[in-house]
């Protein structure tokens, strides 16, 4: 990378250009004369005297010493304000702090920090590095922490060999017909969220109640429990979920280290997510597992845990409790977060939600009125909306990928060394408009036709490749028959709170809104 960056820094012929780091522009000094006058850095740059008519009149700004970035701060809240981690994803993907230079090119370096960082803003070289090169990037770069059990069964986390045998036997549990056998789980969860509808008509936060149906579904499945998050007050699984992603100072400084400094997590052995509730979470699993009598078969992820019981590497029971939690982590907060999401978009586009109402109805008269796993597979306009709630809020910001083999780019001399972080900037692409013309327009018509992915990938909310999210089928459907349970009996419409547009949250490293997303039910007639 750093190779990269001197050809970078060789093919400007600015005595300057730009760089985003996180969503900040990062100004670096190509000329001799300005980096002899940056010796009296502090007072120089802070003053404006070097460069009154640019970018100095930003809050900060970067340069480099010889080969070291030097970060300057000129804003007293930026200290505080740095963990914008899926914000900087798109910044550096769209445009550049200063318009002539080259973020036209396919990809693009920077340090954060000390590390370099590659980032990709082509579709074709995003589809190698998933696809076609995986053997070069099988692992992310996000920390695999070595100090924890739990957390160290998380297959987003693992690495190489170790993930690869874990990937292997988790697949099985996500077939579509391992997903029909589970269906009756997720119905039943469906009802509990119609049912508590038909009581609290009116104004409520749709990601709240998202949760709550998506904790549910999980628990059902993955723990063996149901938690009654619509019946009871403060329901602890969902209590102890929510800790998982809530914007506090914590969640959003230590999981966002996790992606940017996984050395440091190792270093100093720092939890994903909060240790009470991985406890709770894995002492639930296990108080079901061992309940289990063996030859009772409930068709649910634990039947399989417990096949795994069985065998190599899965021979211990933290470890089984690892592989629990994660589906529950990785599964709820993204299921939850489409939901609430195609609420929020229906609630703003009413031509919209009508046409997916009159769809529903349509369906369910050819199944008596019924919910069922294949009304929901006839369900295809429905399909579309929650295509197009994940291209414009596609949960990660990015996908990220860690070279573990030296790689050149095709077609060019750059070199990618072992060990470099890999960003491709998800959300960059999915809101690039030449790929989609007027991005912030909610349109499920885009995907009437299906997305060509031959030349290049330029839609990914699932990811791609051989790590791509196994969890798709069952997220989707789980998302699916949440809003087919609450369209067909009530109207979703903007209220006073409802938010004009949505700002993310910067303090999680998953897109959040800053703000409730208030919305009105009203039943129909
Ligand atoms: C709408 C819902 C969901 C979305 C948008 C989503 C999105 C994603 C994305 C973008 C990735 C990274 C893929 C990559 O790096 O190429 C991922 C990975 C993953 N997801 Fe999902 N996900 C969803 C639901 C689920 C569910 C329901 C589960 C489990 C029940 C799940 C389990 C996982 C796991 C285990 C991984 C890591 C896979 C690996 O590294 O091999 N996801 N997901």
């Amino acid at each position: 990378m750093a190779e990269w960056l001197r050809d970078y820094y060789n093919t400007v012929q600015e005595k300057f250009f730009g760089l985003y780091v996180f969503d900040e522009p990062f100004f670096v000094v190509k000329d001799p004369e300005i980096a002899k006058n940056g010796n009296s850095l502090p007072s120089k740059f802070y003053s404006n005297s070097l460069f009154s008519n640019n970018t100095v009149q930003e809050k900060f700004l970067g340069l480099y010493v010889f080969d070291e970035p030097f970060f300057i701060v000129k804003d007293p809240k930026i200290a505080k304000n740095f963990l914008l981690l899926q914000l900087f994803t798109r910044k550096f993907y769209s445009n550049s702090p200063f318009s002539n230079n080259t973020v036209q090119e396919k990809f693009l370096g920077l340090y954060v920090f000390d590390e370099p960082f590659f980032v990709v803003k082509d579709p074709e070289i995003a589809k190698n590095i998933t696809i076609r090169d995986f053997q070069h990037f099988t692992d992310r770069q996000v920390s695999g922490p070595s100090h924890d059990v739990l957390q160290q069964n998380f297959l987003f986390f693992q690495k190489s060999d170790v993930w690869k045998s874990a990937r292997t036997k988790v697949t099985p549990a996500f077939t579509a017909g391992k997903m029909k056998a589970m269906y009756h789980l997720i119905d039943a969860s469906g009802r509990d969220l119609s049912r508590w509808l038909e009581t609290n008509a009116g104004p409520v936060e749709a990601k709240e109640l998202a949760a709550k149906y998506s904790t549910n579904v999980i628990a059902k499945c993955a723990f063996g429990i149901d938690p009654e998050c619509f019946v009871r007050a403060k329901p602890m699984f969902r209590e102890m979920g929510r800790r998982f992603f809530d914007f506090s100072w914590r969640n959003g400084f230590c999981q966002t280290l996790y992606f940017l400094k996984p050395r440091w997590v190792d270093r100093l052995k720092i939890d994903f997510v909060d240790g009470t509730s991985l406890k709770y979470f894995a002492g639930v699993f296990l108080d079901t597992l061992n309940s289990r009598v063996d030859d009772v078969k409930h068709n649910d992820f634990i039947d399989l845990l417990k096949e795994l019981r069985k065998k190599e590497p899965f021979n211990d029971d933290q470890k089984l409790a690892g592989v629990a939690i994660q589906i529950f982590m990785a599964g709820f907060e993204p299921t939850a977060s489409t939901i609430a999401f195609t609420m929020y978009e229906f609630s703003l586009n009413k031509e919209v939600q009508d046409k997916a109402r009159e769809e529903v109805l349509g369906v369910l008269e050819k199944y008596n009125g019924e919910i069922t796993y294949e009304a929901a597979k006839d369900c295809t306009y429905l399909d579309m909306c929650m295509k197009e709630t994940i291209r414009k809020y596609p949960v990660l910001p990015f996908l990220d990928r860690a070279c573990t083999e030296n790689y050149k780019v095709p077609g060019t001399d750059v070199l990618i060394e072992k060990g470099t972080a890999v960003i491709i900037p998800m959300y960059g692409f999915q809101m690039d408009e030449q790929y989609f013309p007027d991005p912030y327009k909610y349109d499920p018509e885009r995907f009437r036709e299906k997305i060509d992915s031959d030349k290049g990938l330029i839609y990914m909310p699932f990811g791609e490749g051989p790590r791509i999210c196994p969890g798709e089928r069952f997220g989707l459907l789980t998302a699916k028959l949440a809003i087919m349970y609450t369209i067909r009996k009530f109207e979703i419409e903007k209220c006073e709170r409802t938010p004009e547009r949505v700002e993310f949250e910067p303090k999680s490293f998953l897109f959040q809104s800053k703000v409730g997303l208030y919305i009105n039910f009203k039943t129909l007639n």
